[in-house]
């Protein structure tokens, strides 16, 4: 039997192989000591190999485990049952299972997609990305070349998410900085294919017949995309391992970076958009707050769409006038959201009716889904916004659908095909006989001699049944000469004779065979019924999307009444105008009315004078986090189409938001804190535009106060003077609050300090702060009187070491008069000699007029000259 499984898991190398012995499926060797650790399991041994077993009938729990895991499982059956002393069952793989693959619902989570995606580089380096969720269809991909292309791989990891990944085995050895984007995805199963499996014209090939196209023209994609190659790798992956019918996959949607608002990996982690910093749940995310939907569809849009935020202004007007309306509608609001909560998951029950997986319950789940949209589509009345209402055409192929289902399927349908109790009374003439067969076998014999003694005449016709030829008709001697021609003699007896009919023998057949029969016919006609609901995908898929957008948007109209949330206003002038805006997770989680309202104005216009950077200086606690954080979420809201936690908002949309907050450890990559800290730093300098929103807390924290300074200042310039993207910068390096500069204007986070106590009163004011109150901090956490009291006399000893600096304190605000250079700082922290130097490597040559040159040249001068 070893030797059996040997040979078995050699062939199956890359799963856990599930080796069936009676009521349980074993483990053995490292399959063993890996499963037992995963799932708890007690690892025992057989003939000194490490083993461990689940029982069969609980199989699907365990499996559900170790699919989320990220394990592909290869379930081994025992197909024959050999006698006493014949050697051993025959046994064969019978399915395998993998994460990214899987669509039986208890594999799945209900409102999250289940992404299977493919990674493949070009040999002139171009990066294609794509992926699909084989449990609803959707299927899309992309493509990015450059530098940045470790950066954006990461970004798509964390967007998407994939439960498992293709990628080309040597990978690691080409590209060993995009193989790392794959090490921080633990729970990612990673297929590693050989470079052949690339190969463009195949693969173009069977890509045009999974999507039944003569070519890929109307995706864009021609014969020399490097997608075709990845995009193909998925469509045969999908066939080999779950060898699905892939018919509800009808092509593939090709997306570029600028489609969207785009948001890196770190900023969508920093931000807490879908997943926590702590535990990576949703709990204290923005998904959390805006997630009001009622059904999973709405849901997994949700996600979706937090995800993407949109950044054309007429496309976020349309949806944020949308949930404005149903806002506005609070009673059909809350019949909305009554309907919805009775519609089941259409988008994973028709993938599971094109891939022929979907049972009798399915379709009873489909047919009330279909039920609850027609009554959801009466609530909008003709006065509602045109796109909540529905064309005549569709509402008939949904009517239509919903009639087949309801006349055709038993309400308790079983959801196993081979048990019979599917199918309705009524729907097939066929079926209604043979139950009234089943049910009432003398009756149908009763029937059919009364029709036989119409026929003949024969007043005395009976049917009789004994156990050597079965039923037969006896026709006493009286009435021979009226037998009719269909009788066939059977026996002749001395007071008349038995005779057999064919219609007599089919009827015995019949009521033999009744149950199979039954359940037989019933399997068919359920499948017939499946294929004729299959045929008509496209108004599933329709039904599907509506549904989980009309719950997406209703999820925000339900959130802005719930949290009191207002509209934004949008604009296209480059302003950002923010009053009393509230951090949307952080309100929720205290007091109510204890969060403190903050607002800012800022404006990238390159014709305005208006600030377009913010540098904030505050204590510890003051509340800097809180406040950068919430300026960028609801920015993000707002381009979402929801309404937003603030007073009021304009906005312009932006391109992309940066969001560097703090500093963490990427032990896992083998980078220090402020090398994480840096890298993320240059791929915002690199890719900000001045349509972007940058916010960074604490650049230059993770080094030595003078590099931190030094670094700091000059990211501060670079973003203010190169980029002119709209930007919060918060920092503790109390020497910024000196920097001015036209357009940067200095908040702080205001501190009330009397005798000796300091209270955090958590409001942003011009200005900047004059102290970081770390010690009061530091008190506050425990640290012991004796160390603080040591820790204070050092501050003092370095306020008498460099005086000017610690009496520069508070500066004027955003009033900056001197609008075209910077002032000069205290000697110790930027000695002029540097601050020259910095500019003169600042600045472009190429790009600088002989007049701007000798103007320099004389600032600098007299600088030095102290003139
Ligand atoms: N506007 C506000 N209203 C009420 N409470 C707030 C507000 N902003 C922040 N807080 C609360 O104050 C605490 C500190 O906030 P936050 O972390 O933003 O401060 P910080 O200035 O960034 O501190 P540090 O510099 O030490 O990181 C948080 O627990 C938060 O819940």
């Amino acid at each position: 039997m070893m030797a059996q499984y040997l040979r078995i898991k050699e062939d199956h190398r890359d799963a856990v192989l599930f080796f069936r012995l009676g009521d349980f499926y074993e483990m053995f060797h490292q399959d063993a000591i890996e499963v037992s650790r995963l799932l708890n399991l007690t690892l025992t041994q057989r003939a000194g190999n490490p083993m461990c077993g689940i029982p069969y009938h609980a199989s699907r729990v365990y499996i559900a485990r170790l699919l989320r895991a990220g394990k592909k499982i290869a379930i081994c059956e025992q197909l024959t049952i050999p006698g006493p002393g014949k050697g051993i069952a025959e046994r064969k793989v019978v399915e395998i299972i993998t994460p990214g693959t899987a669509v039986e619902e208890e594999y799945l989570e209900q409102n999250v997609n289940n992404y299977l995606a493919s990674f493949y580089v070009s040999p002139d380096g171009v990066c294609a990305y794509s992926y699909i969720d084989v449990t609803t269809g959707e299927f899309a991909g992309t493509v990015f070349s450059g530098p940045d292309s470790p950066e954006r791989f990461r970004k798509e990891l964390g967007r998407i998410q994939p439960r498992e990944i293709l990628v080309p085995q040597s990978l690691g050895d080409s590209y060993p900085i995009l193989a790392e984007a794959l090490a921080d995805q633990s729970s990612m199963l990673i297929n590693r294919y050989p470079e052949w499996s690339y190969n463009l014209q195949s693969a173009y090939k069977r890509l045009c017949g999974a999507f039944r196209t003569a070519s890929l023209q109307s995706f864009g994609l021609t014969e020399a995309s490097p997608l075709v190659a990845s995009a193909a790798l998925v469509i045969e992956y999908l066939n080999q391992t779950a060898g699905a019918a892939l018919s509800h996959v009808s092509g593939i949607t090709v997306y570029g970076e600028t489609d969207f608002l785009s948001i890196d990996d770190s900023t969508r982690k920093n931000l807490e958009l879908v997943q926590n910093l702590r535990d990576g749940s949703s709990s204290y995310t923005l998904y959390e707050v805006l997630n009001q939907t009622r059904t999973a569809m709405g849901a997994r849009l949700l996600r979706a769409w937090i995800h993407h935020p949109l950044t054309d202004r007429s496309a976020i007007e349309e949806r944020n006038s949308l949930v404005d309306y149903l806002y506005r509608s609070q009673r059909l609001l809350a019949r909305l959201r009554d309907h919805l909560s009775t519609v089941l998951d259409i988008e994973r029950l028709a993938a599971r009716v094109s891939m022929e997986r979907a049972h009798g319950k399915d379709l009873v789940a489909l047919k009330q889904s279909l039920e609850a949209f027609l009554k959801i589509q009466q609530i909008f009345s003709s006065d509602a916004p045109a796109s909540f209402r529905m064309e005549a055409a569709v509402a008939d192929s949904i009517l239509q659908l919903k009639e087949l289902l309801s006349s055709s399927l038993k309400e308790d349908c079983s959801i196993l095909l081979t048990e019979g109790n599917l199918i309705k009374d009524g729907w097939s003439p066929r079926l209604d006989e043979l139950r009234a067969l089943r049910d009432n076998s003398q009756a149908v014999l009763d029937a059919y001699v009364a029709e036989e003694r119409d026929n003949t005449g024969i007043q005395n016709l009976k049917i009789r049944y004994n156990r050597l030829i079965g039923y037969y008709l006896e026709v006493s001697k009286g009435n021979l000469h009226a037998v009719p021609s269909h009788f066939i003699r059977r026996r002749s007896l001395s007071n008349g004779e038995r005779f057999t009919t064919d219609r007599l023998v089919e009827l015995e057949t019949e009521l033999n065979g009744v149950h199979a029969n039954i359940t037989e016919l019933e399997q068919q006609l359920f499948l017939e019924i499946r294929a004729r609901v299959g045929a008509d995908l496209e108004t599933l898929s329709y039904a599907a999307k509506r549904i989980s957008r009309l719950d997406a948007l209703q999820s925000f109209a339900h959130a802005a009444t719930l949290y009191a949330w207002t509209k934004p206003a949008f604009s296209d002038s480059g302003v950002m105008d923010i009053r009393g805006g509230r951090h949307p997770v952080v309100e929720l989680h205290l007091p109510s009315g204890s969060f403190v309202p903050n607002g800012i104005t800022l404006d990238s216009a390159a014709e305005s004078d208006a600030p377009s950077f913010a540098l904030i200086t505050g204590p510890n606690m003051a509340g800097k986090s809180t406040f950068l954080r919430q300026t960028a979420l609801i920015t993000l809201m707002a381009q979402l189409g929801s309404f937003v936690p603030a007073e009021s908002v304009v906005l312009t949309p932006v391109d992309r938001i940066f969001c560097r907050v703090g500093a963490s450890d990427n032990l896992a990559r083998g980078e220090s804190t402020f090398l994480v800290e840096m890298t993320e730093t240059a791929h915002i300098l690199r890719t900000a535009t001045k349509s972007s929103l940058v916010i960074m807390d604490e650049v230059g924290r993770g080094t030595s106060t003078e590099d931190g300074l030094a670094i700091a200042r000059s990211v501060t310039e670079y973003l203010l003077h190169s980029i002119g993207a709209k930007t919060l910068f918060a920092t503790h390096y109390h020497e910024l609050s000196h920097l001015q500069f036209p357009r940067l204007a200095h908040f702080c986070l205001d501190v009330l300090e009397s005798e000796g106590t300091v209270v955090f009163l958590k409001k942003l004011r011009s200005g900047a702060s004059a102290n970081s109150y770390g010690i009061h901090v530091a008190r506050l956490a425990g640290i012991p009187d004796q160390v603080l009291e040591a820790a204070k006399k050092y501050v003092k000893l370095r306020e008498n070491d460099f005086p000017e600096a610690s009496a520069l304190s508070s500066v004027p605000d955003a009033a900056i008069e001197a609008k075209s250079k910077p002032i000069s700082f205290g000697p110790s922290l930027f000695p002029e000699e540097e601050l020259i130097l910095n500019e003169l490597l600042s600045i472009s040559i190429e790009s600088l007029t002989p007049l701007q040159a000798l103007t320099y040249l004389d600032g600098w001068k007299r600088k030095l000259s102290g003139s």
